[in-house]
């Protein structure tokens, strides 16, 4: 069995669990056997057919494939390690034949081109690659391998890989693989490039050209292109400042592009670059347009108080704008994506919110200035020597290791349902620091994405706010939860109150609350009859018997909690 952040419990056979165990533990096995060996070269036409095959089958099986057979792939959580902190022109270039199995090759680059089709699967993409030499290798890309909703490698044709980890799939096969996003540099076939030095009137003439180019790509939903084409046209005409009109379209234009990629930083700055404070209808409409994007993306960066006042300064240009604002709370900024994994460094087998972590480590990297707050939170991989470096002039770097573990012992399940349907799960930054009690002081709501913790009793200055991550009357269930998903054995009063009760009364306990669990699924207040509240009158007796009276004075009693609120409500009593 496995449980993850939401509370759902996901049971595995032995068999599978066995499996998983295994087949990671034997990889491991083969990789500590054959480390530092040199690479064998590869027969390029072999490797290319066989990519091709697999990338057909891929296809063919995510066509056939119904949501509930791929929602839960396995995947594998090794030893961490570090992502390159050091920038590219730092690096050592080397060829795939100076390759050596199970190591990491610090201080080098390797610069590749895609020799093959792309095999997409739910939690990796693999291709061929081949370097100048003609040599060819088989490179996979695990977790993080979609930027602006597309497959990474689909996207490029050449590629530089930053200290390449060369080592084994778990079937064995020698492979380079890319566990950070920021070790591997995309380059892209075509880029619109601004025109070298042109005179003044041409450069103006060719960034309108852009502009219009970029909007056309902005509107048929292209937001790399289209941002692409308003950065070319504002390295033609930002250096001599002829039209600053069009240079302030374009900071406009390429902030909306920058919201859409949420690419928030740039977004934030390129909406404020764009302001024009005057005074005459049309640029007061644009101000209000730029406001809004600066709105937006000071919202997605938690910057509360700078959203608010540039709303309220788009409200002032533009008061019939009232409702835009109001839009942003209903975003949910989370993946469902579940995953169960098995973790070599406790031997423990979770479900994972794998969606979560690549959309924490897609939104880090396209805004540094959040890095080093969720960088901040606990979690058991502190990211080694470099963990303080989170950029570089080849732009961000984040360790994905390190998102696994935060997320791991920081994320919460909204109780809702994310875009694709699950279970949702977010990180919360300030949330995040609050920590467990059993006997909580407040509460967890959501408006949106926004979480609001709410004092459920008076909290004194200097006191401890605590929430509670599991509310399970099972003392084993939710010892077992905190252990699993948070990794601590809980030592409140509640808790040792439990404990000191015996194994005896806690499964009797617990049974009665599973009972009860079941019976609040069935049972509704509205249709409640005569008969269904006897029931549950009669549970609540039973499980009120399982405690002491005096020990558990102004203690909660967990098992009786929903059975409680349900009769107060179908009965109206308390
Ligand atoms: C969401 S974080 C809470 C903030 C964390 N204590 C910090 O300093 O950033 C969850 C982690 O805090 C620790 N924690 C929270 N409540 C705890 C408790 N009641 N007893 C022991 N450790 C606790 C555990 O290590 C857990 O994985």
């Amino acid at each position: 069995m496995a449980c993850d952040a939401d509370g759902t419990t996901v049971y595995l056979t032995e068999q599978e669990a066995d499996r998983i165990r295994s087949r990671v533990k034997t990889t491991i096995e083969r990789c500590s056997v054959i480390t530092g060996h040199a690479r064998q070269p590869r027969d390029a036409k072999d490797a290319i057919s066989q990519a091709t095959g697999a990338a057909l089958v891929a296809d063919m099986s995510s066509m056939s494939m119904t949501k509930a057979q791929e929602s839960l792939p396995a995947l594998a959580v090794g030893q961490p390690y570090p992502p390159c902190i050091a920038p590219l022109h730092e690096l050592q270039p080397m060829k795939l034949s100076d390759l050596h199995l199970e190591t990491h090759h610090r201080g080098r680059q390797l610069f590749v081109k895609r020799a093959s089709p792309v095999v997409t699967l739910t939690t990796k993409s693999w291709t061929m690659v081949q370097d100048d030499a003609g040599e060819t290798e088989r490179l996979d890309i695990v977790l993080h391998k979609t930027k602006h909703g597309k497959d990474v490698l689909e996207s490029a044709s050449s590629l530089i890989i930053k200290e390449p980890y060369f080592t084994l799939t778990e079937e064995g096969e020698p492979t380079l693989r890319i566990d950070h996003p920021s070790d591997l540099i995309i380059l892209l076939p075509t880029q619109p490039q601004s025109d070298q030095h042109p005179a003044p009137e041409e450069a103006e003439k060719a960034a309108l050209t852009h502009k219009q180019k970029g909007n056309a790509a902005l509107a048929k939903n292209n937001l790399p292109l289209a941002h692409a084409h308003y950065t070319a046209g504002l390295a033609l005409v930002s250096s001599h400042l002829p039209t600053p009109d069009l240079i302030r379209d374009l900071h406009r234009n390429r902030a909306h592009a920058n919201l859409l990629l949420k690419n928030f930083d740039a977004a934030l700055a390129d909406a404020l670059t764009a302001l024009i404070h005057s005074p005459d209808p049309r640029s007061v409409e644009l101000d209000s347009k730029s406001y809004f994007r600066a709105g937006s993306a000071a919202y997605s960066l938690g910057q509360f108080h700078d959203a608010q006042s540039f709303f309220a300064k788009q409200l002032e240009l533009m008061p019939q704008d009232k409702g835009a604002a109001a839009n942003l709370a209903r975003c949910r900024a989370r993946g469902g994506l579940k995953a169960v994994t098995y973790d070599v460094r406790d031997d423990r087998i979770r479900v994972a919110p794998v969606g979560l972590e690549r959309a924490v480590v897609a939104k880090l990297m396209g805004n540094l200035s959040l890095i080093s707050d969720v960088m901040g939170l606990y979690g058991d991989w502190d990211g080694g020597e470099g963990k303080d470096v989170h950029g570089t002039v080849d732009g961000p770097v984040v360790d994905a290791f390190r998102v696994h573990d935060i997320v791991s012992r920081n994320a919460f399940g909204a109780g809702g349902k994310d875009e694709q349907g699950g279970e949702s799960a977010g990180l919360w930054i300030q949330a995040a620091y609050i920590n467990h009690s059993c006997i909580p002081n407040t509460e967890r709501e959501f408006i949106g994405d926004l979480m609001v913790v709410r004092a459920t009793r008076d909290i004194a200055a200097g006191e401890e706010i605590v929430q509670s991550y599991d509310q399970s009357g099972d003392y084993e269930a939710r010892q077992q939860a905190l252990m699993m998903t948070w990794g601590f054995e809980c030592g409140c009063g509640l808790c040792m109150a439990e404990k000191g009760d015996g194994a005896v009364t806690r499964e009797r306990r617990g049974k009665l609350a599973n009972e009860a669990a079941e019976f609040l699924k069935s049972a509704s207040s509205g249709t409640s009859k005569r008969l269904v509240i006897m029931k549950a009158k009669r549970l609540l007796a039973a499980i009120d018997e399982t405690y002491d009276e005096k020990k558990y004075r102004g203690l909660p009693r967990l098992a009786s909690h929903g059975i409680q609120q349900w009769l107060v409500k179908a009965t109206g009593r308390r």
